[in-house]
């Protein structure tokens, strides 16, 4: 569609597409009567053709930016190539104008190359590989300003060029809120066998009001909520061990919320200053936070989470 629509465009599904007296003039015009406008997109099969040797695919999604979508992603993935080293993991970041988790998984100053066979992602343990756009930028601070179809493309190449080999679990770490990123990753994942989405949230009501419409995109472009998890729920001082809630849940959290949406609740993370310096080093969160009430939160999602997933396969 361009984004000038003529007042009384027939669409492209119509008979008169290009033909109608309103479709004169409009830059469309040639596509629409050629039919070619309302042919699929090739790239749906080029990604279902590619993603067939991927077992789990998660999005993970957020309503609100800075909720922790990205620290989660990379958490939930080294705890998940944790639990079984046999299980291959990979995260494929297609947060294109805020790409973190080169960064976040430690690994920003690696390179991706290309082979016949695609892009090869990078790895960061035996089991854990990443695929970002932050590898393709010629410097971390280079900014990234392109308009829908370019971002589009990106995305289709991504999900349907990148050599992952066998994969158990690829989680798809989006940006904020519902964008031209999201509808082109569902586009393209339409025929590929989503399993489903993961939803990142704070407790905070403001962020929740998000949530809800993030869900609420879920429900309308059929996608699996495979969970929601709270992250920042309470913070405890390292110093005096007192438990306080940075982000009050005034109207219950997202625990309350997923009952009343019908979805289910994955679980809650701590604010936990370790966390935050595992993102900035790209330290592994495992070592930095074991026997901590963060790393047996994140292990008790990963259960439900793998559980969740077991679900849907059967
Ligand atoms: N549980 C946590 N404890 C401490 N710090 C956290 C926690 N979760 C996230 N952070 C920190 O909060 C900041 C925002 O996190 P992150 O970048 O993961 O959010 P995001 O939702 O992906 O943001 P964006 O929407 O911009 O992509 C980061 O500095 C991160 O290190």
């Amino acid at each position: 569609m361009p984004t000038e629509v003529p007042e009384h465009c027939p669409g492209v599904e119509s008979e008169n597409a290009g033909k109608a007296s309103a479709c004169a003039g409009c830059p469309n015009q040639t596509v629409c009567s050629s039919g070619e406008a309302n042919q699929p997109d090739p790239g749906i099969q080029l990604v279902k053709d590619r993603l067939s040797q991927v077992e789990n695919k998660i999005l993970i999604l957020s309503g609100k930016g800075g909720v922790g979508k990205s620290t989660v992603t990379a958490l939930l993935s080294r705890s998940i190539a944790n639990v079984d080293s046999e299980k291959n993991v990979a995260v494929l970041d297609i947060d294109i104008c805020g790409p973190s988790q080169p960064r976040v998984l430690g690994v920003q100053d690696e390179q991706v190359h290309q082979s016949g066979s695609g892009w090869s992602p990078v790895f960061v343990e035996d089991n854990l590989s990443v695929m970002s756009i932050g590898f393709l930028l010629g410097s971390p601070d280079d900014a990234v300003i392109w308009r829908g179809p370019k971002k589009n493309g990106m995305i289709r190449q991504f999900l349907s060029e990148v050599d992952w080999g066998n994969l158990d679990y690829l989680l798809i770490d989006t940006p904020p809120g519902t964008s031209d990123e999201h509808l082109s990753a569902v586009t393209y994942l339409s025929q590929a066998n989503l399993t489903g989405a993961i939803v990142v949230t704070t407790p905070q009501e403001v962020a929740l009001l998000d949530v809800r419409k993030e869900i609420d995109f879920c429900f309308k472009v059929k996608i699996k909520v495979l969970g929601v998890v709270e992250n920042m729920s309470t913070f405890v001082c390292p110093t005096c061990q007192k438990s306080s809630e940075i982000f009050p849940a005034s109207t219950g959290g997202a625990q309350k919320m997923c009952e009343e949406l019908g979805v289910p609740y994955l679980g809650s993370l701590p604010l936990d200053p370790r966390i935050a310096r595992c993102c900035d080093e790209g330290k592994d969160f495992l070592t930095v936070l074991a026997d901590s009430k963060a790393l047996k939160a994140s292990k008790d999602i990963v259960a439900k989470l793998l559980q969740a997933c077991k679900d849907v396969a059967n």
